[in-house]
């Protein structure tokens, strides 16, 4: 018998496996961590029209089933990721389930944008997610447009307004905000900041060039959940994930579609 940590991960599914629970489980398996699963949506891009997003989403009812079938069977299923939802319905779903099962650590990734979504519909999908998912989370990892979404503020062009946005974030009542300043912010370095409600911890690593990647903030999510469900604290998980997405970055792959996707398979978690 094998004892191994395990984490939940409730996401999309991208299928160039640039973005998505195609990322998700292999940071988790890359970290020694069991992921399970359910799926929320699929997003196929479409070849044929400059990749757009091409979006799907799945059942509300069959969104519960796999939450149901995942819970049952792991009494020590203690730490979820939340991707991408992509519907009210989905959100309340979800929602109602993470509310039910008291986990230890809830980490939301807070995917806004589907571009394959009308805007009206997005926006109540954003609404949803910021009143009933936001709540439950225990780290949110906003990238700057988000951070910019959520916190309601007008710019975020340098550190220190990176850091506002992240402490009101985390006054909406989430715990740890790590807010990724990445390659929106001027600079030789990648500054990521984490507010613990106390205090704004500044992680920085050198930026890998201008480049933009899929899934970097993907990886960045599921690395912190898969460090947490192995019984890291928040900080040690902030900077484990940060190693990671860097090297992934430098080790990045490139298909046809626009964007070079990262390659989480160069972090070595041993060195
Ligand atoms: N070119 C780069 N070099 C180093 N780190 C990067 C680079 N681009 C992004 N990152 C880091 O990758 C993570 C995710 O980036 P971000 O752009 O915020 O993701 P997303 O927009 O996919 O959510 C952050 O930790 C960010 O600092
Ligand atoms: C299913 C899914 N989840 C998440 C994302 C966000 O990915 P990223 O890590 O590049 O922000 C995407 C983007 O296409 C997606 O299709």
């Amino acid at each position: 018998m094998t004892t191994v940590a395990k984490a939940l991960v409730i996401a999309g599914s991208e299928s160039t496996g640039g973005a998505g629970i195609q990322v998700d489980l292999r940071v988790f398996q890359q970290l020694g961590v069991l992921g399970v699963g359910a799926l929320t949506c699929i997003v196929a891009f479409d070849p044929t029209n400059d990749w757009a997003h091409r979006f799907h989403p799945i059942e509300a009812s069959l969104i519960d089933e796999q939450l149901e079938a995942a819970f049952a069977d792991w009494d020590d299923l203690a730490v979820a990721k939340v991707g991408m939802l992509g519907t009210p319905a989905t959100i309340d779903t979800v929602a109602a389930r993470l509310s039910e099962r008291r986990l230890r650590h809830v980490v939301v990734d807070p995917v806004l944008i589907c571009k394959g979504q009308e805007p009206g519909a997005a926006l109540d999908t954003d609404n949803a997610l910021r009143e009933k998912i936001l709540p439950l989370a225990t780290v949110v990892t906003p990238n700057v447009f988000e951070a910019q979404v959520l916190s309601g503020m007008d710019e975020i062009t340098t550190v220190e307004q990176l850091g506002e946005a992240a402490k009101r974030i985390g006054d909406l009542g989430v715990p740890y905000v790590l807010a990724k300043g990445g390659v929106e912010l001027p600079g030789e370095d990648a500054v990521d900041i984490l507010w613990d409600g106390h205090e704004l911890i500044e992680t920085r690593r050198e930026k890998v060039g201008p480049v933009r990647v899929s899934g970097a903030g993907c990886s960045v999510a599921a690395a912190i959940t898969a460090q947490l469900a192995k019984g890291h604290d928040v900080l040690d998980a902030v900077n484990v994930a940060r190693d990671l997405v860097t090297e992934g970055i430098k080790a990045r792959i490139a298909g046809n579609t626009p964007f070079d996707i990262a390659w989480q398979g160069a972090y070595h978690p041993w060195g």
